[in-house]
């Protein structure tokens, strides 16, 4: 069942006379759980027309290198397999991917179908190609596990001001979601670039190649492997060992999430299906935390910048930008993991050789760079170029909810300390109380 509080209509009307309806896919690349294509299925089945699929390929997307474009054709290449397991031809385009949608419209769409991302840049899609298009289109929501205006119309503080709001509504929507078959198929579409080998395509687009791809392989079939893994052996002991970076017990979907590989309805589900030890803290992560960064990202246009964080955060960062700073590093130098810090300087390695690094090191890493650098702004600026460009997971609304935390967003005034004020301060006495830091330092030399 598809809520009808998913479906937005962004250009309403009746389906004219095409010979299709068309999926535009963005931001969920998968087939399982995908309520957009459950959703245009059903329309078309109603219609008696095919479903058509089409992604737009954009090589200057913004922060994007090797490492993200190889990871989002891995992506590509299970789709379009996935896809056509369904009956649905998927086009693959290179261009800006509202131009490569409106060109698939016209084409012959009786009706246009998407899904929903909250950065800004992909509202900014949809709204162009709302006011390009002739034909409904109607955009359905299938990355959040309740809909983010469903749970709040406004800004919310903290993870505890929103978890009541999803709790109260979580169970309505922890639904399985039924599948349609496709009753009309066609074959009459153009296939656009070849995906089945994605480490040799990258190397050929005209992309920043010098961040290497990472160690974890991307696409709908790795995420639901990991899913199975993660429920079956981790799940159980995830809230004693999530926080221990040397043990990995936490689930590494994020990139998956990011990317839409995996939908968090399909991880929440095996979870509670599972039950037992961690599933309640994981549901907690999965759909409290998300929800609370997609309403961050839906409520505050500068979600992405230093402005965008809370008055009273900047207020006291700044009243102690003046303080002095032991220690003073560059771009380069964090970029090298070159501090006197062998934790941090670990945790940065981590991130650079395999794409992501352990959340709970996240949050120490972040702390340091406000300590290192002139002043808070540029801690900022610093955290989201360094994030973005090395984590498999970066340039997500989790993204800029976790890096605005390490500079109070979603937090609370603390005890008032040099250079923080009253952001809350962390040191590497905390990490080693709770985990051998040492035994970490060690491992990512
Ligand atoms: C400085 C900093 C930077 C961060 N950058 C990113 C980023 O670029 N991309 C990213 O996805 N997350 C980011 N996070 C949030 C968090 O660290 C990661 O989501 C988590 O480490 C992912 O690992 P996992 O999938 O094993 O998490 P698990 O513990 O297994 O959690 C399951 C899922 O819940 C969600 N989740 C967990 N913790 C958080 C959180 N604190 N905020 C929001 N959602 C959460 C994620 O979708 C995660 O995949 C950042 C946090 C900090 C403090």
């Amino acid at each position: 069942m598809i809520h009808d509080s998913r479906i937005q209509p962004l250009r309403p009307g009746t389906p004219g006379q095409g010979r299709f309806v068309l999926l535009w896919v963005q931001a969920s690349v998968r087939t399982r759980d995908n309520h957009a294509l459950e959703y245009a299925l059903r329309r078309a089945n109603e219609l008696g027309l095919p479903v058509v699929a089409v992604f737009g390929l954009t090589p200057d997307y913004p922060e994007a290198n090797a490492r993200h474009f190889q990871y989002l054709l891995e992506g590509l290449r299970d789709l379009r397999a996935n896809l056509v397991a369904r009956g649905i031809p998927l086009s693959i385009r290179l261009g800006k991917p509202p131009e490569m949608a409106l060109e698939a419209a016209r084409e012959g769409a009786a009706l246009v179908v998407t899904d929903v991302g909250y950065l800004n840049i992909q509202r900014a899609w949809r709204d162009w190609l709302k006011a390009q298009l002739e034909v409904p289109f109607v955009q359905v929501e299938s990355e959040a596990v309740i809909p983010i205006y469903t749970v709040s119309g406004k800004l919310e503080y903290a993870a505890r001001t929103i978890r009541p709001k999803v709790q109260r509504l979580w169970h309505d929507y922890l639904v399985p979601l039924e599948e349609h078959e496709l009753v009309a198929q066609t074959d009459d579409w153009e296939a656009g670039l070849e995906v089945g080998d994605p480490a040799a395509l990258v190397k050929t687009l005209p992309v920043d190649q010098s961040v290497v791809p990472g160690t974890e392989t991307g696409g709908e079939d790795a995420a639901l492997e990991r899913v199975e893994e993660f429920i079956s052996i981790d799940l159980a002991r995830y809230d004693g060992r999530r926080n221990d970076p040397n043990v990995e017990g936490s689930s590494r979907l994020s990139a998956y999430l990011h990317y839409g590989h995996l939908s968090p309805l399909t991880a929440a589900l095996v979870a509670r299906e599972h039950g037992g030890p961690g599933a309640d803290t994981f549901i907690e992560e999965l759909i409290v935390r998300r929800e609370l960064s997609f309403n961050l990202c839906t409520f505050n246009p500068q979600y992405d910048q230093y402005d965008g964080l809370p008055g009273w955060a900047r207020k006291t960062l700044e009243e102690h930008a003046g303080d002095r700073r032991e220690y003073l590093y560059t771009r380069e130098q964090f970029d090298g993991a070159q501090t006197h810090d062998p934790y941090w300087n670990a945790a940065q390695n981590q991130m650079v050789r395999t794409g992501r690094m352990h959340n709970y090191m996240r949050m120490y890493w972040g702390k340091k760079i406000l300590e290192w650098t002139p002043d808070p702004r540029t801690a900022y600026a610093e955290m989201v170029w360094l994030n973005n460009r090395y984590e498999q997971d970066g340039r997500d609304p989790n993204s800029y909810a976790g890096l605005g935390w390490v500079l109070g967003l979603h937090d609370r005034p603390w005890t008032r300390r040099p250079i923080f004020g009253m952001v809350r301060y962390m040191n590497a006495g905390g990490l080693k109380r709770k985990f051998d830091a040492d035994a970490y330092a060690a491992q990512w030399l």
